[in-house]
């Protein structure tokens, strides 16, 4: 693959539903192929059918939607070399720039602009022992102005879920540097019993639901 196309398999405009920039208007851009294979993965589609794009046309794409954020995310948007310099042209243009990724590759070459919500899968996604330990080290030295770009989300589906996520927190004080964010898988835990967890424990993240399926129920992808 040349360094300036990616396999793309949507680019679209939506109301930022996760992370600690939800609410807000979005371009997305989906990258095709991840390979995971995290179980309730709600994004199988992205893993087959992409066309390719130069960055150029991406860049011009995303711009069109003038959206006050635009988010790279996929599949997993790290494992295309060409994500770089796309992310790195972005910042350049002055754009605020994030990145979602599953946690399962190193954030360390990517721009430090670029915002960094990284996911740390618990035991239900069946992928936790690929969770790339260098992504909390990368945060925890981060500095603190840098330590901002970083954001973990943990997304539960049970209570051998919470207390992974729990101890993992506790451990590594996650919280005190960064943002974290934990959700539910949808329709798969209620977002009471999580809710009722962390406030119990009075654990120090903050709950995050994903808010386009509220608003846009019925859809399957572009939203
Ligand atoms: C589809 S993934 C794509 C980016 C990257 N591969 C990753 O896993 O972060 C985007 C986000 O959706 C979350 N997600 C996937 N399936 C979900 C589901 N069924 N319920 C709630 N969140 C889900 C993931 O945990 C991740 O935070
Ligand atoms: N609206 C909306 N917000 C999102 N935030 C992260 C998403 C993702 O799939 O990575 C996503 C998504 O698919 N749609
Ligand atoms: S890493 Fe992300 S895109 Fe890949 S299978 Fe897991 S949730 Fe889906
Ligand atoms: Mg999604």
């Amino acid at each position: 693959m040349i360094l300036k196309e990616l396999s793309i398999s949507e680019i679209f405009h939506s109301i930022q539903g996760e992370s600690s920039f939800a609410g807000w208007p979005c371009a997305f851009v989906r990258l095709a192929g991840c390979g995971n294979g995290c179980n309730f993965c709600d994004t199988t589609y992205a893993e087959t059918d992409g066309f390719m794009l130069e960055i150029p046309d991406i860049i011009m794409q995303t711009q069109a939607f003038r959206a006050p954020i635009i988010e790279i995310t996929g599949g997993e948007p790290l494992l295309q070399p060409a994500v770089y310099p796309l992310m790195q042209q972005l910042c350049n243009l002055g754009e605020t720039v994030l990145l979602e990724t599953g946690g399962f590759l190193s954030v360390d070459k990517v721009d430090s602009r670029v915002h960094k919500i990284i996911d740390l899968k618990p035991p239900s996604s069946g992928v936790c022992e690929r969770n790339c330990p260098e992504n909390i080290t990368l945060a925890l030295h981060a500095g603190k102005k840098l330590s901002q770009t970083f954001e973990f989300k943990i997304v539960v589906a049970s209570r051998e879920d919470y207390d992974w996520a729990k101890a993992l927190l506790l451990q590594h004080q996650l919280y005190c540097s960064c943002i974290v964010m934990m959700g539910v898988i949808h329709e798969k835990l209620e977002p009471s019993t999580l809710a009722e967890w962390i406030l119990r424990d009075r654990l120090p993240v903050r709950m995050q639901l994903q808010l386009h399926k509220y608003i846009w129920p019925l859809a399957t992808r572009g939203t």
